[in-house]
């Protein structure tokens, strides 16, 4: 089948019935429920632009496999051509959604095809894996299905591991063997957009402890596989807002949902790792699936601060306060963060590693750099953001008091920023900042960035460590070198080294 389009992922979304919990009440379809309808146009649209002669060419390509046209999301990585065709795709949906939905197709597609590029990993632990892996690859490519993920035990007992909750079954784990497959029980989370999605994927950050090896699982099922629960969490928007009021909120909220499995049964040909712990530890850093989506999450990323720069940048513009050096300082920091991140982001795809398998990744420090960074400098664009704004945030009317004929004259005088900005056009951008530093929805967003990837402060350490082991930081031995042989920094005469060098 090969690439779909809009109306056809719709189709599909209409042709099931998984069973979504939301504000107390079960969801029976999920296409005409109001808070979703907007964001399943949204995803919708990025289908019909595999369509669009405008970007055909860009992001997808002939899966050399089937000889049909594919995302750029299901392409193995061999060579700088290859990244740079991901990184097209990328781009084009991050701008298509300004980086605010992390959780695009993209994302999860580029996931599997990276299992599917080292699934020799697995083969050393069990080939049926390795070959559940690379038919799943191939079923979701052929079929340009939409994943989601939950990789993260629910936060019950942080300083205890999985075996040792109050309960065997907190968290997802296996309960039995049977001819079908593998039963399972318990919860993940976080599963973004899991409501709109065709199929779920589950697997783990590395963690486990022997006595977790019930834990220690991989596999993949369709979203409404009985016994799956999809519990929503609270909706920021009622889907009725309006575009106007809420340009941002209105459109891009992604739904987060708990997932709980009652004795959910998975068929042996989607389980990709079971009762393994040791193979669990190692998937997500020895199989690319860590480094490729950090590619895609870097562009998304850089796409999105570079939007809250521009609407900072605009704000401040707009009611004359960047003559003051205070407000330049502020957003010259932020546009200096945009920088760095783009700079990081070339090196990491000119710096890249090539697997064993012979997967091409963008460069692991670079990437990581960008991990470690982003987090710190999004949440200072919407700081950024809130000091510019001010009070002006908060004197927002909405869209029924710009067109009431008793207030269009207010409105247009009080409301009008510097010189050539009319009440309307600053009442506009005012709303798209607030979506962004106000509203819930902007909050999601902040608190997405800093935790998408993991907690922050491990990755760090993780990186650190790895960094470490590297390196020989030498620059340290070259400066000390001039004391060799010498007890005091009085007797000190540059000596000849082993290797020669001064
Ligand atoms: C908006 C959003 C969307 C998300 N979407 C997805 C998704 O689609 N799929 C998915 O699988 N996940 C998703 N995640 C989850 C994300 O992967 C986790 O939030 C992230 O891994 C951090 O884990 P946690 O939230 O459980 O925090 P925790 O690990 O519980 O950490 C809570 C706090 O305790 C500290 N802490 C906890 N344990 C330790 C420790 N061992 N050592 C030191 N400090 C510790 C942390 O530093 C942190 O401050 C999403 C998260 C957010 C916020
Ligand atoms: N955050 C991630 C995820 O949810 C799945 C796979 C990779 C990542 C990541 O950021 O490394």
């Amino acid at each position: 089948m090969g690439i779909r389009s809009g109306a056809e992922y719709i189709k599909g979304l209409q042709s099931r019935q998984p069973e979504i919990w939301l504000q107390g009440r079960r969801v029976t379809s999920v296409y005409d429920e109001a808070v979703f309808k907007q964001p399943i146009l949204e995803i919708a649209k990025l289908y019909d632009m595999q369509h669009d002669p405008e970007y055909q060419d860009k992001i997808t390509h002939i899966c050399e496999e089937t000889g049909e046209r594919v995302n750029n999301a299901f392409l193995p990585v061999k060579s700088a051509e290859d990244l740079e065709a991901r990184r097209n795709l990328y781009e084009a949906y991050a701008k298509a959604t300004f980086g605010l939905m992390g959780r695009t197709p993209d994302f999860l597609n580029i996931v599997l095809t990276s299992l599917y590029s080292n699934a020799s990993f697995l083969e050393k632990y069990n080939r049926q894996w390795a070959e559940n892996v690379k038919s799943y690859y191939r079923y979701i490519r052929d079929n340009d299905l939409f994943l989601t993920h939950a990789i993260i035990n629910p936060q019950n007992d942080r300083s205890k591991t999985s075996h040792e909750q109050q309960d065997m079954f907190t968290h997802l784990g296996a309960v039995r063997e049977t001819p079908e497959g593998l039963i399972v029980r318990g919860a993940k989370m976080l599963a973004t957009l899991a409501p709109i999605t065709d199929e779920v994927i589950i697997y783990s950050f590395p963690g486990f402890k022997p006595g977790d090896e019930r834990y220690a699982l991989a596999f993949a099922i369709p979203i409404d596989t009985p016994g799956l629960r999809i519990l929503c969490r609270e909706p920021m928007q009622d889907g009725k807002r309006s575009v106007y009021d809420h340009p941002l909120a209105s459109r891009f909220e992604e739904s987060d949902a708990v997932l709980v499995f009652h004795d959910v049964l998975v068929p042996w040909d989607r389980v990709f790792l079971y009762n393994n712990v040791e193979a669990a530890n190692g998937l997500y850093p020895k199989t690319g699936i860590a480094q490729q989506p950090a590619h895609q999450t870097g562009v998304r990323g850089l796409i999105k601060l570079q939007f809250a720069t521009e609407v900072a940048v605009r704000l401040a513009d707009s009611i004359g306060v960047d003559v003051y050096l205070n407000v330049q300082n502020d957003l010259g920091e932020l546009i200096q963060s945009v920088e760095c991140i783009r700079a990081l982001l070339r090196t990491a795809e000119r710096e890249c590693d090539v697997l064993p398998s012979g997967e091409m990744m963008p460069g692991w420090v670079p990437l990581e750099t960008i991990r470690g960074l982003l987090p710190k400098m999004y949440p200072r664009a919407i700081e950024v953001l809130q000091i510019i704004g001010a009070g002006g945030l908060l004197m927002s009317p909405t869209d029924a008091d710009m067109v009431h004929p008793e207030l269009a004259e207010d409105m247009e005088k009080y409301y009008a920023g510097r010189a050539g900005i009319s009440g309307s056009e600053r009442v506009r951008l005012f709303k798209l900042a607030w979506d962004l530093c106000g509203e819930a929805f902007g909050q999601r967003l902040l608190q997405y960035e800093r935790y998408y990837t993991g907690d922050p402060i491990r990755k760090r350490a993780i990186f650190y460590n790895n960094y470490k082991r590297e390196r020989s930081f030498s620059l340290v031995d070259d400066a000390l070198s001039v004391f060799e042989g010498k007890k005091t920094a009085e007797s000190v005469l540059p000596v000849k080294r082993a290797s020669g060098a001064d």
